[in-house]
């Protein structure tokens, strides 16, 4: 009700009036005065002591539930607009998003999804084949499941996971990602901001397991292949989990996704309303390492056991982040060490395609476009891989061209980093060079693409390498994700280089008909294949840190899983369908390389000195797998 009173005696009388009339019910203003100056009608403010307007509904409401309870009974739950007090009264803090939102715009972003459901919105990649509102609306589906019943999500994902890996992660992950903000509806995981420094030794308590077996963290600045995302790069971690689930058999309420809010540099996300995140750019330098250093250790005092895997992080923090934790944690960096690993394993598998021993990877010339933390910690593992061929590091360096948005990278660019400087070409003259110019005038073998920047392998380029390579078939590996970000697609690639091409992209790609009838195999190079299999290992041997030996024998592992019937397909990587079975194996080569290092601890020692069989078998034996078990109530002052 808006009333509008007409000068100074009426508003006396408006006052008077407000004694009776309850101005607020339920936090909801019933009723406004506008007070308006008799002579012009301009509005003013009446002098002296506000009226007093009892409500007749309680200010408060008494709750007895804290934390995660509190949040999942939806008679006390506010979501996101949780107040910054009451997150630290009620222990929610660092289980929500940071910035606190209102009511009011929680109700306009329920009414958006209302009239315009978001799965049936066309997401971005849908023109590229990649997301449909179709996988958008599974995606949904399972997204609550997941929320009403882990042991069911599981069970389903499980049983279908080829079907439901790209559902659940890889691409569409990159979807939910994009529209995280829109997207949100249940807490899951943990949010650590710029805000919370000198908190979070005390915040990583209101996480309700004290049993926290893998951690996987992002600060949001390189998802995928799609930029920075700020605290949207939840969904990352989030999928990475639900893999470390499926295909390790860590028990899901031991694991925990989590994001660093150190801001963005979105400036249209920053900007949208829905965002929960810090409104503030990027911090960086001594500052940002000062907010991760106080998470891991947080994290590492509470849960001094987990494996901690860095996740889509952004090169320039990616490098330094490893090489900080790495001696001291159990750490690694999925992009740089987990996609390395992939790559070279599709690499031997491929050399068993071609008939080809593994020594004949030092044999190969190899033109890498993208230098950021995935195509760098590739472009290493893979000079790694021919070192132990027999090959000098620089012999090694000397089989790759590696290429940036600003072309070929050569000794003459002033602000080459550590870690890019060893693979820059030394002849100066071809600074900058394009892919077209490079692929014709070096005429690769093997063609990676892990810029993150669409489809950089044109149909030139791609029949280039097709010319340049009449006596083996090219092996041209797309890895950018999500569908949209990768360099070319399965079908570009075969029609191109007809069907020649020995071919595995990051994201899915289904096999292509050629015009004469065949059907060409196509595989999926995806870390999904690796990281899991290194954190069980790792994690099951108390390993302490996590090495390159480690990863280099994961790496030589997956390639032998293919089967032969399989090589003659053209296919470099095993099924999934096998993923457990794939994830006990690459288990046990890390846990036997961590044996041969004299790192293994507990159980998996034992095991180890029985052989590999044992470990095996203890590590198959250790899986979580999703059935209902009993459940026991202890009531109060019962020790478990
Ligand atoms: O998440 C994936 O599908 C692979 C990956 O780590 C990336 O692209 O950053
Ligand atoms: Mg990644």
């Amino acid at each position: 009700m808006l009333c509008l009173s007409l000068g100074r005696q009426q508003s006396a009388w408006a006052r008077a009036l407000l004694q009776f009339q309850p101005k607020f019910v339920g936090g909801k203003e019933l009723v406004r005065f506008i007070h308006l100056d008799e002579a012009d009608g301009t509005p003013y403010t009446p002098a002296g002591i506000p009226p007093y307007a009892p409500s007749l509904q309680p200010p408060a409401y008494v709750v007895r539930k804290t934390g995660f309870d509190l949040l999942k009974d939806p008679w006390c739950n506010k979501g996101s607009a949780f107040p910054r007090s009451e997150r630290d009264r009620l222990g929610v803090r660092g289980l929500l998003p940071p910035r606190s939102l209102t009511l009011e715009l929680q109700a306009a972003r329920f009414m958006e999804d209302y009239y315009h459901p978001r799965h049936l919105i066309p997401p971005e990649d849908v023109k590229s084949g990649g997301v449909t509102p179709e996988m958008a609306r599974r995606w949904k589906v399972l997204q609550e499941l997941q929320d009403r019943n882990e042991t069911l999500f599981y069970r389903v994902l499980f049983d279908h996971f080829t079907e439901m890996a790209p559902i659940i992660y890889t691409p569409t992950v990159g979807w939910v990602c994009v529209n995280f903000h829109k997207l949100y509806r249940r807490p899951r995981g943990m949010y650590f901001s710029a805000e919370d420094r000198g908190d979070m030794a005390a915040m990583v308590y209101n996480w309700p397991q004290q049993d926290v077996q893998a951690i996987v963290v992002t600060d949001g600045s390189r998802i995928l292949g799609l930029g920075d995302l700020g605290i949207n790069g939840l969904g990352i971690p989030i999928g990475k989990l639900d893999l470390y689930c499926a295909a390790a058999g860590f028990s899901p309420s031991k694991v925990l996704p989590v994001v660093i809010d150190v801001g963005t540099n979105n400036a249209p996300l920053r900007a949208d309303p829905h965002y929960a995140g810090l409104r503030i750019p990027r911090i960086t330098g001594p500052e940002y390492f000062a907010i991760l250093d106080e998470f891991v250790t947080a994290a590492m005092t509470r849960w001094p056991n987990a494996v901690l895997q860095f996740e889509d992080f952004s090169i320039e923090h990616a490098v330094p982040l490893l090489e900080r934790y790495r001696k001291h944690h159990l750490v690694f960096n999925d992009d740089i060490q987990g996609t390395a690993a992939t790559a070279l394993a599709g690499l031997y598998g491929a050399l068993r395609v071609l008939a080809q021993p593994a020594s004949a990877l030092g044999e190969q010339r190899i033109v890498c476009v993208g230098a950021g933390s995935a195509g760098m910690g590739v472009v290493r593992m893979i000079a790694a891989g021919m070192q132990k061929q027999g090959l000098s590091f620089e012999a090694a360096a000397s089989r790759f061209w590696v290429l940036d948005y600003n072309g070929l990278i050569t000794a003459s660019r002033p602000d080459l980093t550590n870690f890019v400087k060893p693979f820059a070409r030394r002849d100066a003259s071809h600074e900058g060079e394009s892919l077209l110019s490079v692929v014709k005038r070096v005429k690769p073998t093997i063609l990676l693409g892990l810029a993150g920047a669409g489809r950089l392998f044109t149909e030139q380029v791609l029949s280039a390498m097709n010319e340049g390579c009449p006596q083996q078939r090219p092996i041209i590996f797309p890895m950018s994700n999500p569908t949209s970000r990768m360099e070319a697609t399965a079908e570009e690639a075969m029609r191109c280089t007809a069907g020649r091409a020995i071919y595995a992209s990051g994201s899915p790609q289904p096999a292509v008909e050629m015009p004469d009838g065949r059907t060409v195999a196509v595989s999926q190079a995806n870390n999904m294949y690796l990281f899991p299999g290194v954190a069980l290992g790792a994690f099951l041997g108390q390993t302490r840190i996590i090495t390159d030996r480690m990863l280099m024998a994961a790496a030589e592992e997956l390639p032998k899983l293919v089967t032969q019937e399989d090589v003659e397909k053209g296919l470099v990587y095993p099924r999934l369908a096998s993923i457990r079975d794939i994830t006990a194996s690459v288990a046990t080569a890390v846990a036997v390389a961590a044996g041969e290092e004299g790192r293994l601890r507990g159980r998996m020692r034992e095991k180890f000195a029985l052989g590999p069989d044992a470990l095996h078998t203890f590590i198959s034996r250790s899986m979580f797998y999703p059935e209902y078990k009993a459940l026991v109530h202890l009531p109060r002052g019962i020790d478990e």
